[in-house]
């Protein structure tokens, strides 16, 4: 472990300073700790209302700056005492600085940090993608306020998941540079900023596209906020509960269009085989199924497994550094089980369920099989071999898959059938 006075001469507040051997030093002692230890209960009232007034004793006149001694650390989890690293806290994570000042354009810079900018368009497009894949249609309006109303939960979403974090956050490069860390904004200002948001977007869904819509982002709020963001440092479970986290943005988009996302006597599940099972023709008017946007949810609950699980993977000395309960840290040989399994099941996901359900039609069940295959074996060199080499090569698939899986649910969407819509354009121009 790292001595007193490394993490004192990053993190302790004024206050706290003054005796160093005090219970409130200790207290800051605590909250900036990495645990394999876990630490004393963090006190985070303590952190959150004194965080505006943390220094650094880097500056002259204050606390001795401690020398930079190499701390090695040596992981023992769960019985994996073979992850070992140095780690790379061999000075203060943040040396000073004088504090950024805000200009209008600054902040709005920091907003979109706090809202992890890159991670909520993406929430976006995959809400977005629940709207396209919906049988009924959506308006203007709908569409609109469906992306406002997704947007703000996922930015309120991120900033209280950042608040909650910043003492882990300084542990990893990765993170270190975010507002909170860097104090480019104080935690009240943050805190103001993910009320906001978080009481604008379901208000706007709720009042702009419906009731169930809002329920589902405000739901995604506290899962991601309250719930995903506690388990990640008490419980490898926090993957499960992440993916859910981001299932659920499309079933907001179906949501949205007016679709029905559990069966009921009026909206019960149907099936839809295959033409040479069925003599029936599919009815188009029983696409709006339950089972559809369940299917979608499980493609991309199952997706989230080998691509987080890699790329975690690659940086599970950090979190480890950070004392995240991740199952790459604690049993690397089975995060890679769970990412092949999980696109080992993508297989009959796409080939079975999800034309089943109506969503496409049964030549999806098809021409998936080429990027689950590609996947797949990606998947298995990474569980076999266990390298970085082939984490990497996991991760980069779950890249490129997403994109061309929903590209090819599109293409292949139950009612749409882009062939003829284009061979019977051409028929309209030879009239
Ligand atoms: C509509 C709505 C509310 C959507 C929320 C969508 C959302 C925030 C998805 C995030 C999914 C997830 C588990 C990310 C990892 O966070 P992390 O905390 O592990 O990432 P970090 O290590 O970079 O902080």
């Amino acid at each position: 472990m790292q001595s007193a006075p490394q993490f004192l001469g990053s993190y302790a507040c004024r206050r706290c300073t003054a005796n160093i051997a005090s219970t409130s030093a200790r207290r800051c002692l605590a909250r900036s700790a990495s645990t394999y230890t876990r630490p004393k209960s963090v006190a985070f009232a303590s952190y959150f209302f004194h965080n505006s007034r943390w220094t650094s004793y880097a500056s002259p006149g204050r606390l001795p700056v401690p020398s930079p001694v190499p701390a090695r650390r040596v992981a023992q989890v769960a019985g994996q005492d073979d992850i070992s690293y140095t780690s790379s806290i061999t000075t203060p994570p943040i040396a000073w600085r004088r504090s950024e000042v805000l200009t209008p354009r600054r902040l709005f810079k920091v907003y979109a940090q706090l809202a992890k900018s890159r991670l909520t368009v993406l929430v976006v497009l995959t809400a977005m993608g629940g709207v396209a894949m919906s049988p009924l249609p959506a308006t203007a309006s709908v569409l609109f306020f469906t992306t406002v109303g997704t947007t703000l939960c996922s930015v309120a979403a991120n900033t209280i998941n950042q608040i909650r974090e910043v003492p882990y956050d300084a542990q990893m490069a990765r993170t270190r540079n975010r507002p909170l860390v860097r104090k480019a904004i104080t935690p009240t200002h943050a805190a103001g900023f993910a009320a906001v948001t978080g009481i604008a977007g379901p208000a706007i869904l709720w009042t702009m596209v419906n009731p169930t819509t809002a329920i589902l982002g405000a739901l995604n709020i506290a899962l991601y906020a309250g719930v995903y963001t506690s388990l990640k440092r008490t419980s490898i479970v926090n993957t499960w509960v992440g993916a859910v986290v981001g299932s659920l943005p499309p079933l907001m988009g179906w949501a949205a269009c007016g679709g029905h996302i559990l069966p009921s006597a009026e909206y019960p599940i149907h099936i839809f085989l295959p033409s040479f099972l069925s003599s029936v023709p599919v009815d188009l008017a029983l696409v709006d199924n339950p089972l559809a946007p369940f299917a979608f949810f499980m493609v991309l609950y199952s997706w989230q497994f080998p691509h987080f699980n890699a790329l975690s993977y690659l940086v599970r000395a950090s979190y480890a550094q950070a004392g995240y309960k991740m199952l790459s840290v604690v049993n690397p040989a089975k995060n890679a089980l769970v990412s092949l399994r999980h696109t080992l099941l993508l297989i009959p996901m796409c080939s079975v369920l999800v034309p089943l359900s109506g969503l496409t039609t049964w030549a999806f069940a098809l021409t998936s099989l080429v990027p689950n295959a590609i996947w797949a074996h990606a998947a298995w060199k990474f569980w076999r071999h266990g390298s970085e080499k082939h984490a990497r090569t996991t991760f980069h698939h779950s890249l490129w898959y997403m994109p061309v899986i929903l590209g090819l649910m599109m293409f292949h969407k139950q009612g749409v059938d882009w062939t003829s819509w284009i061979w019977g354009k051409q028929e309209d121009e030879d009239e």
